[in-house]
């Protein structure tokens, strides 16, 4: 599990995150929303310790983030794996060689171990046989699933997600989704994703937090969505006359 006590962030004079005070569960599909410039990204960010918080404290079980040396800083970037906006795949290098990353940078396996690994998480990902292919070869949808093999490759205990569907068709956001809940379960990980994605958040919202202006309009899960009357989270959801509408129809009014 993570937690957050009272996260404060500031960049100059303007105030993006408001205190944020959170829990992150394990095995669960934990998800951020809100409307673009909401604090999203900032507060992932400060999740992996790409940002400092102007005040305030991220608890990794009973480990406090920002307490640690660089040593311990390192122990707990081996458990985290994340999947990028746009997949960050590096161009010049094969599916393989992408995957692998990782195990280069964090472990002293050998190149048969790594490829025994590699291999497995491309089957996991459906994408067994492409190792050699380049980035550029492969559709988006393939290469969001390499991006989700490489986040994996290490076992992680903790996985995070930028915006996984941005850029894809519906259909494919569906298979990414469910293949994120599938390994969150499977491996019992700590899974927090950024989206303002509305099928996202109805089909694999199993702890939500709505952030509004740097604070958190509402939280619940995906099956307290539909009836919730926070407005916040109506408008957000529901933006849409036409969504409006559908909701009205759901609920019988
Ligand atoms: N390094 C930075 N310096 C100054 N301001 C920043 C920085 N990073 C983010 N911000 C500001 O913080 C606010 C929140 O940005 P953030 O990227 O977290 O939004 P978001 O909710 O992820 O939006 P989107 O859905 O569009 O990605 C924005 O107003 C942004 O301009």
């Amino acid at each position: 599990m993570i937690r957050t006590k009272d996260i404060f962030k500031s960049f100059d004079e303007k105030e993006v995150l408001k205190g944020i005070t959170t829990e992150f569960y394990q095995g669960k599909t934990n998800l951020i929303i809100g409307r673009s410039g909401a604090g999203k990204t900032v507060l992932l960010k400060l999740l992996v310790g790409l940002l400092q918080p102007t005040s305030g404290e991220v608890w990794y079980g009973d480990t406090n983030f920002f307490n640690l040396n660089k040593k311990e800083v390192r122990a707990i970037r081996m458990q985290v794996g994340m999947l990028f906006q746009a997949s960050a795949l590096f161009d010049s290098m094969t599916v393989e060689e992408n995957i692998r990353f990782p195990l280069d940078m964090f472990t002293n396996m050998t190149y048969k171990e790594k490829r025994k690994q590699v291999d497995s998480c491309l089957e996991r990902v459906s994408l067994s046989g492409v190792n050699d292919s380049f980035p550029s070869e492969i559709s988006g949808g393939m290469q969001k699933r390499v991006g989700i093999a490489r986040a994996i490759v290490l076992n992680p205990r903790y996985l995070f997600c930028d915006e996984p569907n941005s850029g894809l068709d519906p259909k494919t956001s569906i298979v990414i989704d469910e293949l994120i809940l599938d390994i969150t379960k499977e491996k019992n990980i700590t899974t927090v994703i950024n989206t303002h994605d509305m099928n996202s958040v109805m089909e694999i919202g199993e702890n939500i937090i709505l952030l509004y202006q740097g604070e958190i309009a509402w939280r619940g899960h995906r099956g307290e969505v539909l009836e919730s009357d926070n407005e916040t989270l109506q408008d957000f959801i529901f933006a849409s006359p036409f969504l409006q509408r559908l909701r009205e129809s759901a609920l019988g009014k």
